[in-house]
C-alpha cells in the first residue's frame, strides 16, 4: 500500500492486487473531476478509481507553493507529474499525471463559472450553487496577497479593468482576488482531499496503472456493446503484461454501474479511441477493432490563445508566486493573470499573462501511436479564425497598458524596459508568432456530440464521460473551480437516478 498520511481510504499500486476484482463504478482517471466523482458516487456504492500517476502526499513539488511551476520543468515520459506534450501547432504544453491531475500542478486559481454558463449546459443551478459550495468548504481558501499581486492588482485597475471587485468566486467584469486552493500556509489541496469526503471503505484507489481500453460485452439480442471493465498495465511497465478489472453484475441489469472516463481533455478520447471508439479510419489506421463509429470523438479540440508580457528585464531569483488576482475584461472576452515562475531551478521571470477567453479557432486530436502513456497527437488550430486574431490583437493593447503602469514601475524600482509593440501589424505578427498555452484546453467528447446530457457515451452501454474533455466551449473563466463541481455534480446526479431504479 502507498504512504498517505492518516487517510482512510485504500490506496496501492500493486496492479496484480486489483487484477480481477469487481466494483460497482470505475473511475478512470484520479484527477480534478474524476476525485470528487469517486468520493461522492462511493457514498452508496464501490468505487475503483484507478490513475496512472502516483501519490500527492509528501510530494513538496505538488504541495508547496514555494515549489510552483517546478513540476512543469522537470518532466520525463513515463513518470513525472506533469507530462509535457506539444500541440500539432508547435505550442508545448502540460498535463497533469498524478493523484489530483492537473489540479495538482496548477496556479490554483478558483473561479466559479457564470450563470449563463451554467443555464447553457442545462444544470440544475440549485445542484451546481451546492456542489461549488462543496467544494469549497474543503480545499477552496481566501488568499492573502503578496506584493507581486498586489501590484498586479494595482497595474490592472490602473489599465482600466474596472470596477475593483475585492475577493470574490464569482466570474464578475472587473479586477478581483480570486479563490485559491493553496491555503494560508502555502500548503496546495489537490482534488484528491475531496476523496476524504466519501465513504473510505468502499473506495479503493490504484496508482501507477495506465488504462489501455475498456472491455465491452453485447447485450442480449440488440447489437448493441455494453462496457464490462478496463484493460490496465502498469504505468512504466511492459505494454505487454495487461490486467482486467471489471463492473459487479447483479442479476438485475438495470442496477448495474458504469465505466466512468474522468482522464482529461487528452486522455479520456485517447482511451474512447484505443477501445474502438471513434472515427472508423484513424482506428483503422491502428488496426484497433471497431465498437461503434463515433465521428465526433477528439472533434473539436480548443486550447484559450495567450499571450504573455514579462515584466522584468532578465531573469531572477524571486520566490515562485502562482496567481492570485484576475483581470476580467472586454465583456469578459479577456482574462488578465501575473505570476512569478520558475524557468529553470534558480532563475524565475514575472510575468503578465492574457488569454482569450472564448476562442472560436477548434482543432482535433487522433491517434498517433497505441500506446496509452503516450500523447495523442492534438492540433489546436490557434488563432486560424480571424476573430481570435482580433481578440489578440486587443490584448496586446491592454497588456501594454499594465506593463507600463505607474505600479510596476514602482515594484521594479524602474520603468519597464522591454519593446512593446502598438500597431495592429505588429500586434498580429506578435500574436502569431507568440502565441502558447494558458494550459486550458477542453474538448474531445463534447456533450451533444459524444456524450448526451447524462454524459453517457452515445451508442454504448453502461460507459460516461465526464471531465474537461466534455466541454464544447470554454466555461470563460478558469475551469477547474467547474470541473471540481462537475465531479461532485454528476455523483449527486448518478446517485439520484439509482434512487429512482
Ligand atoms: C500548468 C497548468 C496551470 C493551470 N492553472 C489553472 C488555474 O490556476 N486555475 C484553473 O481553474 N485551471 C487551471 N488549469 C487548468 C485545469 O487545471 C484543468 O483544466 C483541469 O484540472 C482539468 O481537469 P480534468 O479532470 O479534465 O483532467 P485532469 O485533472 O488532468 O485529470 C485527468 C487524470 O487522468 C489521468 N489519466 C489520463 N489518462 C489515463 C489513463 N489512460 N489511465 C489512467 N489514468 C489516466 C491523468 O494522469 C490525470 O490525473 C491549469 C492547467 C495546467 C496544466
Amino acid at each position: 500500500a502507498e504512504p498517505q498520511g492518516s487517510r482512510l481510504w485504500y490506496m496501492t499500486s500493486d496492479v496484480k492486487e486489483i487484477a480481477g476484482k469487481s466494483y460497482d463504478y470505475i473511475v478512470v482517471g484520479g484527477g480534478t473531476t474524476g476525485c470528487p466523482l469517486a468520493a461522492t458516487l462511493s457514498q452508496r456504492f464501490s468505487v475503483l478509481l484507478i490513475e496512472r500517476g502516483r501519490s500527492p502526499y509528501g510530494n513538496p513539488l505538488i504541495v508547496d507553493k514555494n515549489y510552483y511551476g517546478f513540476s512543469l520543468l522537470q518532466t520525463d515520459k513515463y513518470t513525472s507529474v506533469a507530462q509535457s506534450f506539444t500541440s500539432e501547432d508547435g505550442v508545448s504544453n502540460i498535463r497533469g499525471r498524478v493523484l489530483g491531475g492537473s489540479s495538482a500542478i496548477n496556479g490554483g486559481i478558483y473561479s466559479r463559472a457564470r450563470v449563463d454558463f451554467v443555464r447553457k449546459a442545462g444544470w440544475d443551478e440549485e445542484v451546481v450553487r451546492d456542489a461549488y459550495k462543496w467544494v469549497e468548504s474543503k480545499i477552496v481558501f481566501q488568499p492573502e496577497l503578496t506584493p507581486w499581486q498586489a501590484t498586479t492588482e494595482f497595474s490592472l485597475l490602473e489599465a482600466g479593468i474596472l470596477p475593483y471587485n475585492g475577493f470574490s468566486l464569482e466570474h464578475i467584469q472587473g479586477t478581483k482576488i480570486s479563490g485559491s486552493v493553496f491555503d494560508e500556509c502555502g500548503k496546495r489541496h489537490t482534488s484528491a482531499d475531496l476523496l476524504e469526503a466519501g465513504n473510505p471503505k468502499r473506495i479503493t484507489v490504484l496508482l501507477d496503472a495506465t488504462v489501455k481500453s475498456i472491455i465491452f460485452h453485447n447485450t442480449g439480442n440488440s447489437n448493441r456493446s455494453r462496457a464490462h471493465g478496463i484493460r490496465f498495465m502498469q504505468s512504466n511497465g511492459s505494454s505487454y503484461e495487461t490486467h482486467e478489472a471489471y463492473l459487479k453484475q447483479p442479476k438485475d441489469s438495470s442496477s448495474w454501474g458504469d465505466v466512468i472516463l474522468a482522464a482529461g481533455a487528452l486522455g479520456s478520447p485517447q482511451i474512447l479511441l484505443l477501445s474502438g471508439i471513434g472515427p472508423q479510419n484513424n482506428l483503422q489506421n491502428f488496426n484497433i477493432p471497431l465498437v461503434l463509429h463515433l465521428k465526433d470523438v477528439g472533434k473539436g479540440m480548443q486550447d484559450n490563445p495567450c499571450i504573455a508580457i514579462l515584466v522584468d528585464s532578465k531573469p531572477q531569483n524571486r520566490s515562485p508566486d502562482p496567481p492570485q488576482v484576475v483581470g476580467i475584461a472586454d465583456d469578459f472576452k479577456i482574462i488578465v493573470e501575473g505570476g512569478i515562475i520558475p524557468i529553470s531551478l534558480n532563475k524565475t521571470r514575472i510575468t503578465v499573462a492574457a488569454k482569450i477567453a472564448f476562442p472560436a479557432s477548434k482543432g482535433q486530436l487522433e491517434l498517433n501511436n497505441t500506446d496509452p502513456r503516450q500523447n495523442p497527437a492534438v492540433k489546436f488550430n490557434y488563432l486560424a479564425d480571424e476573430k481570435d486574431l482580433e481578440e489578440c490583437v486587443k490584448m496586446g493593447q491592454l497588456l501594454n497598458r499594465v506593463a507600463k503602469s505607474k505600479s510596476i514601475a514602482f515594484f521594479l524600482g524602474m520603468e519597464h524596459q522591454n519593446k512593446l509593440m502598438s500597431t495592429g501589424d505588429e500586434l498580429r505578427k506578435f500574436c502569431r508568432k507568440n502565441v502558447r498555452t494558458y494550459y486550458h484546453y477542453h474538448g474531445g467528447c463534447a456533450v451533444g456530440s459524444v456524450v448526451d446530457k447524462d454524459y453517457r457515451v452515445y451508442g454504448v452501454d453502461g460507459l460516461r464521460v465526464i471531465d474537461g474533455s466534455t466541454f464544447s466551449e470554454s466555461p470563460g473563466t478558469n475551469p477547474m473551480a467547474t470541473l471540481l463541481m462537475l465531479g461532485r455534480y454528476q455523483g449527486i446526479k448518478i446517485l439520484r437516478e439509482r434512487e429512482t431504479v
